[in-house]
């Protein structure tokens, strides 16, 4: 793919980070191409337009006119998609540069969420091994910090959190002596089923059995929906539930689990840990949550005074890390002196890791990963998609950005010592009412209301004047679950349609609010999503109309002699071969089979890991390999 090449990084340094584009010749092939298509649509309008049936001819005509509508739709559909094919770029972060250009101690704060909302489809051990390979980036610990987002206010996950904050002092000397990936466990022992050879073998099995009592301790008191009394000594946390909280009715909670200053708090090496914070925002039956958007304004807020870190990244719990080295890319973006400035997100793509080869239902989405994307980037605003993403916290937090604006990458804050006052602190920020008047989930933070909350902050971040970028390593950064069974592909494909849609219908569409703001090529690359659900309609249209039409001897097409069947023909031809290519390129196959289940290892996972059937994603198997 590699044609030209932009380099970023001071002249005579070598880069942070380079971006490729297509050769010329490639990127001129397509425009040729798309040119004749585009030459084909308009001589098919023409067509519907010149040759018109008389309106004496009844149903011949309103077909005729229904059929001019769609073909319209669709030629205006397929220009939007030009958007997403037009000017791919391709991104390269060199990590091994940020090591030689900043010491340890110059890189930046980290801020981590991680957002669960319920523990019966996400189960307590799918969250804590999500944290524990976010724990275990290989960064400076001592400026990384945690944060898991409890919207069930759970005393179940708070548990699994405590035990989890106990293993990692365990794990995470474990991965980095022995470059361990991925650094989930789960995902790890699930994989490797003997001590690969440079790990000593005592230490592997002896690791291994420890996580097995982890995921035994955990699951037995989600079975029996107690805590043992012991560790209720333990944590100051525990004693914030009472008979009558409930998930929908309780106080906040801020428990900071690990305090990362402390000197105390150690792995087994004596090496510091990163901080670690379980916060459950005030919940009241009559004050509206916002679901996810309001947790992560929730978390924006306690983190700022807990670590306060210039970059925020966030994950959702079903979503671990697959790479360790990924926050060190992601900062090769945003420090590169040349293009970092206007830096306001690095979104890496959604992989999943319970996909076959040949998923029948289209889950890996590789085009879109490895064209549509790249193309928004081309056209400086991928969108966000609300997990698996790096933020500038000054941009999500509404700052419109400006040329004179340095960011202060190594500013820290000064930590109050006492943690029983920074937790008070915190949870004052976390309570019921405190968003009421403020410009939170309207300027700042993630935007309320839309059922993509996502992509709107997205694309409001982008109209403050940032641009954000698309990161696909070689190695995936992040792994997740993806649905398997068709009604929840459904429930959740409608969702989304639907939430786009609603955005490129109200005052937030794209061409409005992004107008004069973003470039044109972006509003139609968010378009091209935004009408997706528009095209059910002229689809369910041209494969029923002129299939009845043809049965009642009503003729909507040129004869097959005429030359106006030409183009007829050629359009329909070259799109779908085009998709083909551009399909088989970006690696699906051209066989779809279903998701299989997969039974490895079953009798481990149903012992040690999550009761079968509980992810809310994938009734019937387990959610790791
Ligand atoms: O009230 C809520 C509801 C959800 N979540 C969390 O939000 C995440 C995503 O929710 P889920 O129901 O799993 O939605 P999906 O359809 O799987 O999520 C996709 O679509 C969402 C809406 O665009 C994005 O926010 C997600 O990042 C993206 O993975 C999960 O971690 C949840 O725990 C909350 O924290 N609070
Ligand atoms: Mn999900």
């Amino acid at each position: 793919m590699a044609g030209s090449s932009v380099r970023g990084g001071g002249s005579n340094r070598l880069p942070l980070l380079v971006t490729e584009k297509p050769t010329g010749m490639a990127t001129y092939a397509y425009r040729l191409f798309a040119s004749t298509v585009l030459a084909g649509v308009l001589l098919v309008w023409l067509y519907r337009a010149t040759h018109v049936p008389p309106r004496s001819s009844g149903a011949r005509w309103w077909a005729w006119l229904g059929l001019s509508a769609a073909e319209l739709w669709f030629g205006f559909y397929w220009v939007l998609t030009l958007s997403v094919r037009w000017s791919p770029v391709y991104r390269r972060a060199f990590p091994d540069q940020l090591s030689r250009r900043y010491k340890e101690e110059q890189l930046p704060g980290m801020d981590i969420f991680v957002c669960t909302a319920d523990p019966t489809v996400e189960p307590p051990m799918l969250v804590i091994s999500t944290v524990l390979s976010v724990m275990a980036y290989d960064y400076p610990q001592e400026k990384l910090n945690i944060y898991l987002s409890d919207d069930a206010g759970s005393i179940i996950t708070l548990y699994a959190l405590y035990e989890a904050s106990e293993f990692a002092k365990h794990w995470l000397p474990f991965c980095k002596k022995y470059q361990v990936e991925p650094r989930s466990p789960a995902a790890y022992f699930g994989k490797e089923a003997t001590p690969p050879d440079a790990c000593d073998r005592k230490e592997w099995f002896s690791l291994k059995e420890m996580y097995k009592d982890l995921a035994d301790r955990v699951n037995s008191v989600v079975n029996s929906g107690k805590i043992p009394d012991v560790s209720k000594c333990k944590l100051r946390g525990f004693s914030k539930w009472s008979e009558n909280t409930s998930f929908r009715d309780h106080p906040s909670i801020v428990q900071i689990l690990i305090d990362g200053n402390k000197r105390k708090a150690t792995d087994v090496d004596g090496n510091v840990l990163p901080t670690l914070v379980y916060m459950a925002r005030e919940k009241r039956p009559q004050e509206h949550h916002h679901f996810k958007a309001g947790s992560l304004n929730a978390l924006i807020r306690v983190s700022s005074v807990i670590s306060n870190s210039p970059v925020i990244m966030n994950v959702d719990c079903d979503m671990y890390s697959n790479n360790s080295g990924s926050i060190r890319d992601a900062l090769c973006f945003f420090q590169d002196e040349e293009q970092g400035q206007d830096i306001a997100f690095v979104q890496y793509p959604q992989n999943f890791e319970n996909v076959v080869h040949n998923d029948i239902y289209g889950n890996p989405i590789n085009t879109v990963n490895e064209l549509d994307h790249p193309c928004l980037d081309g056209w400086g605003g991928m969108c966000y998609y609300g997990t698996g993403c790096f933020h500038r916290r000054e941009a999500l937090c509404g700052r419109i950005y400006s040329r004179d604006y340095k960011e202060d990458w190594t500013r820290m804050l000064s930590k109050t010592e006492d943690v029983s006052e920074l937790e008070g602190m915190a949870e004052s920020l976390v309570t019921c009412t405190y968003e009421h008047n403020t410009l939170w989930g309207i300027e700042k933070g993630v935007r309320y209301g839309c059922p993509l909350e996502d992509v709107i902050t997205g694309l409001q971040i982008q109209c403050r004047g940032w641009r954000s970028v698309y990161h696909n390593p070689p190695r995936k950064g992040f792994l997740g679950m993806a649905p398997t069974s068709l009604g929840q592909i459904l429930v959740q494909h409608k969702r989304w349609t639907e939430g786009f849609l609603q955005i490129s219908l109200s005052k937030y569409s794209p061409f409005l609010l992004g107008h004069r703001k973003i470039r044109l090529g972006l509003q139609m690359g968010y378009s091209v999503c935004g009408f997706w659900a528009l095209n059910s309609f002229p689809t369910l249209y041209y494969v029923t109309i002129p299939s009845l039409c043809f049965l009642n001897g009503i003729s909507l097409f040129p004869e097959i002699t005429s030359p106006w069947f030409l183009p007829f023909a050629y359009v329909a031809v070259a799109a779908y071969f085009c998709s083909l290519v551009e399909s088989l390129q970006c690696g699906d196959t051209a066989k779809k089979i279903r998701v299989v289940e997969r039974t490895k290892d079953v009798a481990f996972q149903k012992n040690h890991l999550i009761p079968l059937g509980r992810h809310r994603h994938n009734p019937q198997i387990a959610w790791y390999h």
